[in-house]
């Protein structure tokens, strides 16, 4: 079953006095019960744009978005409320993301209500996260981040999501806690059927737990497909380039070369192929068409 479902999606800032930025321009994406997606792709290419519009706290501008079988988008208030419970997120930094005043278990009790569950209890999410239930009566600041990462991953699962969204869950906490936290909510998604988007610029841990990887480039997911694939054999040149920037243990760089220049500018994305100007490999046709088709958005992989 397919929890998650983005086609053609686009999502714009608008800042007074400064050119619109559509950050999202064209992004479709699916994700199945019980499946891990990992969206990869450098900074500024849009992902926590996109992960936002999924939890319905930035409206889209076009296209759709249906979580647990409810549209997000188009988005009206009552679509908008049960999209806040169909997909939680779970953000960077779990310092911000707690309420520094209030005790742990109230914040997850907060979640229990939201969902209507009178029988699980805040100690019960805690157990399931990995914690001794009585941290229930303590503050924030009494615990280390992937802790505090914990806490906000069983605070998200109180609302009983379709689906898991994690905004770069594990950049801020120290190496020895990001794989614990990554596989914990691998195995909390895959555990409750829920699905889980995980958006990470740390590709060895996408590697080792996502199923399948779609990688982002300026507003389009350019290639998705199951992470062994797209791992042994990368098609669209942006993707070998973003494997090819980590040091694979057996030496085998896909693209050594690294890419040229930064991610253009949202606000004026080049025509046609929006990597073109970065590509190795780029065609005349590169220049004039934009390839509107999957799973590998690139013209030297046109669908027969
Ligand atoms: N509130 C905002 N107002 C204006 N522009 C924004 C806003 N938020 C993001 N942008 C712009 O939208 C584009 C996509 O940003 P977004 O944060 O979604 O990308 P990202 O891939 O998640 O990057 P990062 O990994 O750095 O968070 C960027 O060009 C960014 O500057």
């Amino acid at each position: 079953m397919t929890l998650l479902t983005i086609d053609d999606l686009v999502v714009e800032h608008r800042t007074p006095g400064r050119p619109l930025v559509r950050a999202v321009a064209g992004a479709s994406l699916t994700v199945a019960a019980g499946e891990v997606v990992g969206l990869v792709g450098e900074s500024g290419c849009g992902k926590s744009t996109l992960a936002r519009a999924v939890c319905g706290l930035h409206p889209a501008a076009a296209g759709t978005i249906t979580v647990g079988g409810h549209p997000v988008s188009p988005l009206g208030l009552r679509s908008r409320s049960r999209a806040l419970t169909g997909a939680q997120m779970v953000f960077q930094d779990p310092y911000a993301s707690l309420n520094p005043r209030r005790r742990v278990g109230a914040q997850i009790a907060d979640g229990l209500r939201t969902a209507g569950d009178r029988t699980t209890t805040p100690e019960d999410l805690l157990e399931r996260v990995g914690l001794p239930r009585d941290f229930a009566g303590r503050f924030p600041h009494e615990f280390s981040g992937g802790q505090r990462q914990r806490i906000a991953i069983a605070r998200a699962l109180a609302v009983r999501p379709s689906l898991l969204i994690g905004d770069e869950p594990i950049s801020a906490l120290d190496a020895s806690a990001q794989s614990h936290v990554a596989r914990l909510m691998r195995d909390l998604a895959v555990e409750s059927g829920a699905g889980l988007l995980f958006i990470s610029h740390d590709l060895s841990v996408v590697r080792l737990i996502a199923d399948r990887i779609a990688v982002m480039y300026l507003g389009r997911i350019v290639e998705t497909g199951p992470t062994a694939e797209v791992w042994a054999d990368p098609r669209h040149p942006y993707t070998r380039a973003l494997l090819g920037a980590i040091p694979h243990p057996d030496g085998r760089g896909v693209l050594p070369a690294e890419l040229p220049g930064d991610v253009p500018d949202p606000a004026d994305p080049p025509s046609g192929c929006r990597f073109h100007p970065r590509c190795p490999l780029v065609m005349d046709v590169c220049r004039d068409r934009e390839p509107e088709f999957g799973p590998v958005a690139c013209w030297l992989h046109e669908p027969a």
